[in-house]
């Protein structure tokens, strides 16, 4: 590309303040702006004007990034703009990249060799840890790490002789001294530390600025993230012309624990008074709805540095608040809500447009199991999968060995973890001792311990006898009681798992091994323990896996509760694992929100946003945690969802509320659920996303049956297990899962009170399919349901009233309150009214309403008290549906109703009629939309019945596929008027 065209595409990519900042001509300046304002790219332009315009020598530019992600993008955007060769020569890296650069070249100025080793974070943990030892300093190694990692990041005068300065150290005096020695340690062996990365560059440009008499220029990204030392670097770099280019914003500033110091700004500012200010105004990544949202969120910090940010797109769809029973729950509505899009959208949003963006990494785990189960491709940023964390496969390895100690490549995993001083050599002869005698290992060490066999060389006695008392006692103890395991309960997994935690003192394990991050992990070691739970819940409901007895075929019961716990785990991390060939670009991304910064996505996902997830627990700094939300927040540009569970991952005993982040305006900003996908809706998001809308058609062709294509399958509305019945037990049961036994639950339902939604706040067509005509066709009634039928029928035959009498099994009598189906086709009678409100989602309402499970169920009429009731009414016991008549047009909306109502893609089971006249008052009202559900799901009676074949069809007469906008017209009931409420 010639040289004013290049200079062309540039600018004209920018906007007005961008240009400016770009082509400015001051030696320091500052770009500080919100998201989503075009940082990266204004900085990536000015790199490339300097060069272009400026004819600065590319090696004489130096940018710093702050991942090693932003660096490689950086590169790739300069490389084509200005072309490979000229990229290459830019110094362009993080800052320990460029300062390793700085110090593999010049570190001898310094006395450091050239060939230096970089230790890593656990090299300078063992070296540490030997110190004390040695020394025997009375400081935890790991606070010791950590100290000194924070006095070379402040870059305090200290960093470069800590050997001596006594007065430099108000702790502990043991802390400076292992501080020398550990410096000595690294110099010794010619190792340099990642914080002596930095150090030792601060320490060679000053001594030897003429190292960097060459530098035209320095430009820093996500200058926010800055700490100490880095400011120093970067003064440093400059300081021949002492021209310099920040972009940053404070809002952003997520890495304290790092170190990072947002004062770095205000010292910039005082340090270099003629640097010129740019602030971006316009932020090109989100909806005007989002962008609106993140700042509400961000607005409540008082103290921050105040920019203005104007969203150059549309408002497109609000930003959702989802309230959920559990985070299990949670999970499921997530992936529900993940292929409701890529249906609805036809396609044109796919897997790798969606992020779920978590403040912990150990929140994964229910996000991972529901896109497991779903068959949800996706991958992990800034954490390990859940199964695949040190920590966890630990434990698994051991459950596995005590499950089946024959197998070697566990038993050759955990021989020395926690440490007893077995090391590889003896694994190795171990194996080898084995696989000569033919048996596992796990029986030559029980040979060894016996006495059986003499010690190898390599198997000392002095070791068989740490072997016996740690490994082999652990596993045989938790063998016995693996054994004792019932289904009953009076021994559980819970318990094997407890005694094993015991066993190892794994907690101190942790805090041994791990000394930085041992929380971490303890809080990974409790998820564990709840996803444990989570399967005995289950375990006591799996009746259903068993096969029907065949005769003369002998059946083994199957009661290994382990093993088959063991067998779950497998299935699902099998499920979970990253396809190593596979499409990556089809992946779901799982990614916490600190490794999200600088990133965008269409859709974003932020679960768990409760008090003690964000803000953390453990968090010292709130505004650090608000400022991490709304990083979190920012990073979506079309769609947005917060959700919330009433209990947290440990279940009854951890209720939780809503972030006061957004708790204030919660009710009134976001929507309680999904947004419905309209026309408009796809329109505007393709336009966000510079993509181009499918044609309605295909979104409508594609739907397959059973749909829903709203956000109703989970309720707007959890019922609080412990507000249903007041009895905490059953509400665990509740709450841990949808029961598998719909009826049960339903009874339980009936007897609730009348202020509370015992019942969900959605439906299907299937699940309410007594309150259809449907119900009457053959093909599409359960046993019950045409026992009562066949009841009914003869009742009506007798011509009997219903009168006010209790109902008997059987009876075709309705309890005196009970609502037969005319009943609910009476406008303004009968149940209307009883249904639960629309979900309001705030911080009042949310965790305060009822929660009901995870999953659908059946929903029975309020007044039905049980099982034994009538499902229709007698009357309309005989009604029947012509076999063979088409179904009618469905209703059409009358001009001037909005799309407040029901939307109507696909087919309901049930007929559709015209409209009537007499019934205007029948249309559904706003509250009655919520609770009613969309006629967009139908069942293939629906096609048998009506002579089609299966899949998504228009009725006959209905001509082309209608449009979206048609899809939104107001549902109508189909047959009968249902109450409102319902
Ligand atoms: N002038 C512009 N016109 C159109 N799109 C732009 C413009 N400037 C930036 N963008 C687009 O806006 C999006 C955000 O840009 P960028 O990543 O540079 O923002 P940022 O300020 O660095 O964001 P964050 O601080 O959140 O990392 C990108 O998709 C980018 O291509």
């Amino acid at each position: 590309m010639s040289k004013p065209n290049l200079e062309n595409t540039i600018l004209r990519s920018l906007n007005k303040a961008q240009h400016r900042a770009v082509t400015s001509e001051a030696s320091t300046v500052a770009i500080l702006a919100g998201p989503g304002s075009g940082k990266t790219h204004t900085l990536t332009s000015r790199v490339v004007w300097l060069i272009q315009h400026m004819g600065y020598r590319p090696s004489d530019v130096i940018v710093a990034t702050f991942t090693i992600k932003a660096a490689r993008e950086m590169k790739e955007r300069i490389g084509k703009l200005l072309g490979e060769e000229v990229e290459k020569k830019i110094i362009l890296g993080t800052f320990h990249s460029i300062a390793r650069r700085y110090l593999s070249i010049y570190g001898r100025h310094i006395g450091l060799e050239s060939k230096f080793n970089i230790a890593d974070d656990g090299d300078s943990k063992a070296i540490i840890q030997r110190i004390c030892k040695r020394l025997d300093l009375k400081v935890e190694p790991s606070y010791a790490k950590a100290w000194i990692s924070k006095k070379k990041a402040k870059g305090t005068p200290s960093v470069n002789a800590p050997k001596g300065q006594k007065n430099k150290q108000q702790e502990h005096p043991d802390l400076a001294r292992c501080f020398a020695e550990y410096q000595d340690h690294l110099e010794r062996s010619n190792l340099v530390d990642f914080d002596d990365l930095l150090v030792k560059c601060v320490e060679l440009l000053r001594k030897n600025p003429e190292c960097v008499s060459n530098v035209q220029t320095v430009l820093i990204d996500e200058y926010q993230d800055t700490n100490g030392i880095q400011y120093e670097l970067m003064k440093l770099f400059a300081q021949a012309r002492e021209r310099i280019t920040i972009v940053g914003d404070p809002d952003q500033s997520i890495y304290g624990w790092r170190s990072a110091e947002v004062r770095n700004l205000y010292r910039l500012l005082r340090e270099y008074p003629e640097t010129e200010e740019v602030s971006l105004e316009e932020n090109y990544r989100s909806s005007q709805y989002i962008l609106d949202i993140s700042l509400q969120v961000i607005e409540e910090d008082k103290n921050r540095y105040k920019k203005v940010l104007r969203p150059v797109h549309t408002k497109c769809t609000q930003p959702v608040l989802r309230s959920l029973g559990s985070t299990s729950t949670e999970g499921e509505w997530i992936v529900s809500e993940i292929k409701r899009l890529g249906m609805m959208f036809g396609g044109m949003l796919k897997n790798e447009d969606v992020a779920i963006l978590l403040r912990s990494a150990s929140l994964s785990r229910h996000i991972e199991s529901a896109l497991g189960k779903a068959g949800v491709a996706y991958q992990m940023i800034g954490g390990k999968k859940f199964y695949e964390r040190r920590e966890i496969k630990i434990l698994l390895d051991y459950l596995r060995a005590v499950h089946q100690p024959d197998n070697n490549d566990v038993i050759a995993r955990i021989i020395n973890v926690p440490r007893r001083g077995v090391g590889d050599v003896t694994v190795k002869s171990l194996l080898e001792e084995a696989e000569q005698a033919k048996i596992s290992v796990w029986a030559v060490l029980c040979k060894h311990c016996r006495g059986e066999r003499r010690a190898s060389t390599n198997i000392r006695a002095n070791m068989e006898q740490r072997l016996s008392s740690g490994l082999l006692n652990t596993i045989f103890t938790l063998r016995k009681k693996a054994d004792a395991i019932t289904k009953d309960g009076a021994v559980t997994l819970i318990d094997l798992i407890d005694s094993l935690l015991n066993q190892l003192s794994f907690k101190r394990y942790l805090e041994l091994e791990y000394p930085e991050e041992h929380e971490t992990r303890w809080a990974n070691v409790q998820e564990f323990m709840n996803l444990v739970k989570d399967f005995m819940r289950d375990y006591s409901q799996m009746d259903t896996e068993e096969l029907p007895e065949i005769d003369n075929v002998t059946q083994t019961k199957e009661d290994d509760i382990l093993g088959k716990f063991l067998a779950n785990v497998s299935l699902a991390s099998d499920a979970q694992r990253d396809d190593g060939d596979g499409d990556k670009s089809s992946m779901v991304t799982i990614s916490t929100i600190h490794a999200a910064k600088g990133l965008e996505w269409p859709v974003v996902f932020v679960p768990s946003v409760y008090v003690g997830s964000i803000p953390h627990s453990r968090s010292e700094d709130i505004e650090e945690e608000r400022r991490l939300l709304y990083v979190a927040m920012t990073r979506a540009q079309a769609m947005l969802y917060l959700s919330c569970p009433l209990y947290g991952p440990q279940g009854l005993s951890n209720k939780v509320e809503l972030s006061n982040f957004v708790a204030p305006f919660a009710s009134k900003a976001f929507a309680a659920r999904g947004p419905s996908i309209d026309k408009k809706v796809l329109e505007s998001v393709a336009k966000i996303l510079g993509r181009e809308a499918p044609p309605e058609k295909r979104v409508f062709d594609n739907l397959p049956s059973m749909f829903s294509p709203e956000d109703d399958t989970f309720p707007l509305s959890p019922i609080d297990p412990k507000n249903s019945d007041g009895t905490e037990e059953n509400g665990e049961q509740h709450y841990a899962r949808a029961p598998k036994r719909q009826r049960k639950d339903a009874e339980k339902c009936t007897s609730g009170n009348a202020d509370q939604p015992l019942f969900k706040t959605y439906s299907t067509t299937m699940e309410d399919s007594s309150h259809f005509t449907m119900s009457s066709l053959p093909g599409f009634m359960t046993a019950g349901q045409a026992r009562s039928t066949i009841s009914a029928s003869l009742a009506a035959k007798e011509n009997q009233p219903s009168g006010n009498k209790k109902v008997a099994k059987g009876s075709t009598h309705r309890d005196s309150n009970q609502k037969s189906l005319l009943g609910f086709v009476s406008k303004g009678t009968g149940a209307a009214g009883t249904g639960p409100p629309e979900a309001k989602i705030g911080s009042s309402s949310l965790g305060k309403q009822l929660q009901h499970g995870s999953r659908p169920q059946a929903s029975v009429p309020i007044g039905i008290s049980g099982r034994q009731q009538p499902i229709l009414d007698p009357a309309l016991a005989q009604h029947k549906l012509g076999v063979g008549k088409r179904p009618m047009r469905p209703t059409v909306a009358k001009p001037g109703q909005d799309g407040a109502g029901k939307q109507y893609p696909c087919f309901s089971s049930s007929p559709p009629r015209q409209p009537s006249p007499e019934e205007p008052e029948n249309e559904p009202t706003k509250e009655a939309s919520a609770s009613s559900r969309p006629a967009a799901v139908f069942h293939s009676t629906t096609f048998t019945t009506a002579g089609t074949r299966l899949g998504v069809r228009r009725p006959v007469g209905m001509g082309p596929a209608p449009s979206l906008d048609r899809l939104r017209k107001p549902f109508k009931p189909l047959t009968m008027n249902r109450p409102k409420g319902r």
